[in-house]
């Protein structure tokens, strides 16, 4: 059948469950495996989901760029039907008129390079909590679990730059809504659903998996809405009051200035897609950057070397002095080719027939690209499995779209959008948690197993949690 119509080769499926039994624990690795088999464009079935899987530069830059325009819609699982989130949201819009004004605003307004430096003061009181914390865990010498601590600082800096709030607390068993809200959509969305391979499945919602995301999403938009209307009440009885860096302050701008044709729904719901499209990618990311870097310590005392010699004895940097720093930039970017936070990117969907490369690609086709395939092709990468962030220093290569090499952040029109803010987050998270302390294992009897090990989910992280002791030297 395949042969007949010419679609992309790939392995053969069964009645009904299609490849499913062949996915495994870990898809992305899986994926990788059968496409060294069938090819760079390979296709499987996900029950009734025909899905194409894309493992080579050459290839993605086909898909993203070349017929960027027929790939550039997205499909929708049913979580993200929760509160008609489909219908509303930036992130999962047909591209169109509404996604086109949204983006418009994020590019132009929200993370311009004038917004992210007004709004730099607002992170850089939420890492010197995160500096305090890890201080006083040294004093106690207990170990930092730092997955937990890159969750409450991404959400701490996440929600300063949307809202100037406070999402949640280091040592505190006081557990803010906020962390709860995000843990349950990052839980609910990060687990397979059968209802999304099996559409006749949908209206019964085996797994609860919308009633679920209902509840959470239906938290947060309250949150935010109230937010909202906090800040319109307060410019109407402060019209003199200066402006709060923050998003929010644009959003209330926005609606009164009503330049576009988008109504509130439209931009709360973006908010949403911000807070929770920046949260579990930050939160992962930091976390394999300490653990890249406490598994390689001849790399940490490299980058060491490079904060102390731009920073000195200033404890918490300047978002721009992370230009002045080239050897954190790769290890950013080598954490970047090797983890990829989201290993699929986030699902494109064919919106007509395409040829590709030869091959037939049908209207409503889905379409991962395997970013984490590229990054370990050994074709593309020397050593690829090991962790030499040397590798970009000499080399012009970056995550922003242009290298197909290199597509942690996806590429074309869909690009993620709040690259620049995830980009000022990580270095300056890695920047502060290295140049401040040294850093040790808990445990290191079995350091060298528990890092590798993946666990996948909303974005993929580290299989078990990185534990380690802050060392503030005499
Ligand atoms: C390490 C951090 C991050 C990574 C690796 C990441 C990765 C991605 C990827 C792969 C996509 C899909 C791109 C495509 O289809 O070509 C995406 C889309 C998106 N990201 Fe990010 N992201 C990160 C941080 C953020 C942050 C901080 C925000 C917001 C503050 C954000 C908001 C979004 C939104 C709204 C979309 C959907 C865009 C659309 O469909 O038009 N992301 N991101």
């Amino acid at each position: 059948f395949r042969r007949r119509r010419n679609l992309p080769p790939g392995p053969f499926p069964l009645p009904i469950i299609g490849n499913m039994l062949q996915l495994g624990a870990k898809p992305h690795q899986t994926f990788a495996k059968l496409s060294n088999k069938y090819g760079p464009l390979m296709s499987i079935h996900l029950g009734s989901l025909y899905t194409v899987i894309v493992s080579s530069p050459e290839m993605a830059k086909e898909i993203l760029h070349k017929h960027g325009q027929v790939f550039s819609g997205r499909t929708i699982a049913q979580a993200v039907h929760a509160c008609d989130h489909d219908k509303i949201s930036m992130g999962f819009l047909p591209v169109g008129g509404e996604w086109r004004d949204m983006r418009k605003i994020c590019k132009e307004q929200m993370f311009s390079h004038q917004s992210m430096e007004a709004s730099q003061g607002l992170r850089k009181q939420k890492l010197q909590q995160l500096l305090d914390f890890a201080r006083r865990c040294s004093e106690e010498g207990r170990a930092v679990d730092i997955r937990e601590a890159a969750f409450i600082t991404t959400l701490n800096l996440m929600s300063a730059t949307l809202f100037s709030m406070q999402a949640t607390e280091f040592d505190s068993k006081v557990t803010l809504e906020f962390k709860e809200i995000i843990e349950g959509v990052a839980t609910i969305v990060g687990v397979p659903n059968f209802a999304d391979y099996f559409p006749v499945l949908k209206p019964f919602d085996p797994q609860g998996v919308k009633r679920r995301a209902d509840a959470y999403f239906g938290k947060l938009l309250t949150k935010i809405e109230g937010y909202l209307d906090e800040r319109i009440q307060f410019r109407k009885a402060n019209p003199n009051a200066p402006k709060k860096d923050d998003f929010l302050e644009t959003l209330v701008d926005i609606i009164q200035a009503d330049d576009y044709n988008l109504k509130t729904d439209h931009l709360t719901h973006l908010m949403l897609d911000l807070f929770v499209g920046g949260s579990e990618t930050n939160t992962t990311s930091i976390e394999w950057i300490m653990s890249e870097l406490v598994m390689n310590p001849d790399k940490m005392e490299k980058l060491k070397a490079e904060l102390k010699s731009v920073a000195g004895d200033e404890k918490i940097m300047d978002e721009s002095q992370m230009a002045n720093l080239p050897y954190l930039q790769a290890v950013i970017k080598e954490v970047m080719r090797i983890h990829p936070p989201g290993p699929l990117l986030l699902p494109r969907k064919a919106e007509s027939d395409q040829m590709v490369n030869g091959y037939m690609i049908p209207k409503g086709t889905q379409v991962l690209i395997n970013a984490w395939a590229i990054g370990r092709d050994p074709s593309i990468w020397k050593n690829p499995d090991s962790f030499e962030p040397e590798r970009f220093l000499n080399e012009k290569i970056d995550f922003k779209g242009q290298d197909y090499e290199l597509l942690p952040f996806g590429a074309g029109r869909r690009v993620c959008p709040g690259m620049p803010l995830a980009n000022r987050i990580l270095h300056m998270t890695a920047a502060t948690l290295v140049h401040n302390f040294d850093w040790k294992l808990e445990d290191d009897s079995s350091a060298e197993a528990d890092h590798a090990g993946e666990l996948f989910g909303l974005a993929v992280r580290r299989a078990v949690p990185l534990r380690i002791i802050p060392v503030v030297k005499p």
